[in-house]
């Protein structure tokens, strides 16, 4: 199992909706995956304030004040900490490496859960309406969400093992199945000089991705490499700042659905999430093929 859900919206109007719909598309598909939950939201000003980068980190064994003052001290600059849960966004006005290098050196034992401009990555384990509800994730703004509901089947139920995957500047993979062979390809990055926080199979297809990314290739072809070296089970939804795309493995035997309007993109597990945005009912709607990339730019 495992539920995912991201809406990519092209009709500014909707912005001021994306939370509302977000939250209703990830709580229906929390039977898919009862362990954790995850979103990743795009554009949001209370979370990733504009003009700002943002980090998300787990498991900073700080709380948010104390957080805030050492990366500031890191930084030499100010630094803002919101806090619930598991999650703590930290931003500031800083270039990425900087603010990253801040965070690292302030929280040692932290995982980064997500970092960019305009990002913010929420995690915690158990019901996704818990995590909804503790960040008053319906008022969220943005033009772009992407979510998940957990069903472990690789590595552990805590928060590192959680949905989404944000490894990059800006990036975000969810995942539903299993990549057979991620040990193999795991090897491979490390001899390349990658780096992971957890024992997650989603974490190596997400970091072959950035890889293939800062390698300098476009997203559609960084899929088909995932195609050709991971073996498994996957539907994959992965977004980027700028764009939103949806594979499947050969054999799809993992669901999908996809919905298109003039106003936004729509990709679900299973269609009864997508049932209660706005046009559904004039959408075209269809079941994505093996193999192929499918992907959206803003
Ligand atoms: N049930 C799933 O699809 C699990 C996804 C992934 N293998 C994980 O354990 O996180």
């Amino acid at each position: 199992m495992c539920g995912i859900v991201g809406l990519h919206l092209r009709n500014p109007e909707l912005q001021p909706r994306l939370g509302e719909l977000l939250t209703t598309m990830l709580c229906e598909m929390q039977d898919r995956g009862a362990d954790s939950a995850g979103v990743a939201v795009y554009g949001d000003p209370r979370m990733s304030p504009p003009g700002r980068t943002t980090v998300s980190l787990l498991e900073t064994g700080t709380d948010a004040a104390t957080l805030g003052d050492a990366v500031a001290a890191a930084l030499g600059g100010p630094a803002d900490v919101l806090a619930v849960g598991e999650t703590l966004l930290v931003s500031a006005e800083a270039d990425e490496d900087a603010l990253l290098t801040a965070c690292r050196a302030a929280a040692p034992d932290a995982l980064v859960a997500g970092f960019g401009a305009d990002l913010a990555v929420l995690k915690g384990v158990g019901h996704p309406r818990a995590l909804a509800d503790g960040w008053d994730l319906a008022k969220a703004q943005g033009w772009q969400g992407v979510g998940h509901t957990r069903m472990a089947t690789e590595s552990a139920v805590d928060a590192s093992g959680a949905h989404p995957y944000a490894v990059g500047p800006g990036q975000c993979m969810v995942h539903n199945g299993s990549f057979s062979n991620h040990a193999t390809v795991r090897r491979e990055l490390v001899r390349n000089g990658v780096r992971f926080d957890s024992q997650n199979d989603t974490e190596v297809g997400a970091r072959f991705v950035a890889h293939q990314l800062a390698e300098g290739r476009d997203v559609e072809t960084a899929l088909k490499e995932l195609c050709t070296t991971l073996d498994g089970f996957y539907t994959l939804l992965v977004s980027n700042r700028d764009s939103f795309a949806v594979l499947r493995d050969a054999i799809a035997c993992k669901p999908a659905v996809i919905a298109e309007t003039d106003d936004w993109v729509a990709m679900a597990s299973e269609y009864r999430a997508l049932a209660d945005l706005p046009g559904v009912e004039n959408a075209r709607i269809w079941e994505p093929e093996p193999e192929v990339v499918y992907a959206w730019t803003r």
